[in-house]
């Protein structure tokens, strides 16, 4: 089998691992520390800090490699979040040789580009940073997009449950290269074999198992209850946070994922997706819009010319899709 994007493969698992490591260590004693950024969104320390070395180690393998990351660390740059930069600073010591504050906060502004451009890594150095600050799931999403397309995925999911095989352990890596398929292995035994994810094979609409995110602001969950009905379910969507969602739908554990755009105003960002969409595909799903367009990863930091997202197994696309859109409402300007 060609070994097509392994060196970038084996970096971005490298990548996510370390980021991981300092994600857990900072959720196990975070006490609701965040910043608020401009647009009144939360961000702690851990993001900066897994941004600052997943960035770092891409350069470190590939050096001329453009990153559309998250965070900036433009705040950082102001004296009054020195303390913020010197916990930053303390945290990477544990994975890195100490950098200085001077390479962390180019580290992190190494994840500055714009994308739009041929080849690029879009990364999410916490995905779910609300999940994150509740102690509940979160994810570090990190992904190679080559001419448009999604080509490489590492998806680290540190609160979500390995299977039995590996006695449920705590953490997972999901990981694909497109046409290669999509495996999980725990994120704390780095050796093992991986296993593929395949979705599942659910084809009765009323039978769909539906996740959604925990927060109405960023998904419709009166749209997605209305679905539900329209499908003649019962049963309630499962809400967690994250891409662990694109995890579960993947490895079979769900059969769809909605996200239904609550305000008209607002795009979907690339990073929010990108490693979860590809994880999903490989394993045998679906990913368009709520229109039934491919998401289009090529316009630069946002997916605009989508709304909304429809994540299935694949045997349920149609379906669901028939069913988003004879419940749709009007997105309001304002959530
Ligand atoms: N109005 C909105 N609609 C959809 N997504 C939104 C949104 N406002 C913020 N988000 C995104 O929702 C992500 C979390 O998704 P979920 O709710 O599925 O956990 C956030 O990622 P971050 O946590 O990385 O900032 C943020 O980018
Ligand atoms: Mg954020
Ligand atoms: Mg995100
Ligand atoms: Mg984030």
């Amino acid at each position: 089998m060609s070994q097509i994007y392994e060196a970038e493969l084996q970096t971005a698992i490298e990548a996510v691992r370390k980021a991981s490591q300092i994600c857990r260590s900072v959720q196990g004693r975070i006490d609701g520390e965040k910043m608020d950024k401009a647009d009144r969104s939360p961000v702690t320390i851990a993001d900066y800090a897994s941004q600052a070395i997943i960035c770092s180690t891409i350069r470190a393998s590939f050096p001329e490699e453009l990153i559309v990351a998250e965070e900036d660390a433009r705040d950082l740059r102001t004296g009054e979040c020195s303390p913020f930069l010197d916990q930053i600073v303390e945290e990477l010591k544990a994975v890195e040789e100490s950098p200085t504050a001077e390479q962390t906060l180019d580290w992190i502004d190494f994840g500055n580009h714009s994308g739009g451009t041929s080849r690029f890594w879009t990364l999410d150095p916490i995905d779910g940073t609300k999940g994150f600050l509740r102690k509940e799931q979160y994810a570090i999403s990190l992904a190679l997009i080559v001419d448009g397309e999604i080509q490489v995925a590492a998806l680290a999911c540190p609160n979500l449950r390995a299977t039995d095989a590996w006695d449920n352990a705590r953490g997972v890596i999901f990981t694909a290269v497109r046409g290669m398929g999509a495996r999980l292995c725990p994120l704390d035994l780095p050796d093992v074999t991986p296993h593929s994810v395949r979705v599942s094979g659910t084809r009765t609409a009323s039978a769909a198992r539906m996740c959604e995110s925990v927060e109405s602001g960023h998904s419709s969950h009166d749209w997605s209850s209305r679905i539900l009905s329209a499908i003649g379910s019962t049963s309630e969507a499962v809400r967690l946070d994250s891409q662990a969602k694109y995890g579960v739908l993947a490895r079979g554990e769900a059969d769809v994922y909605l996200r239904l755009p609550v305000r008209k105003d607002y795009s979907e960002k690339i990073w929010d997706h990108a490693g979860g969409v590809l994880v999903v595909e490989e394993a045998g799903g679906k990913v368009t819009d709520i229109d039934g367009n491919p998401l289009d990863f090529s316009l630069g930091t946002t997916l605009k010319s989508n709304r909304g997202v429809v994540a299935t197994n694949g045997l349920l696309h149609d379906g669901i899709l028939a069913a988003v859109q004879s419940s749709s409402e009007a997105p309001t300007a304002e959530a």
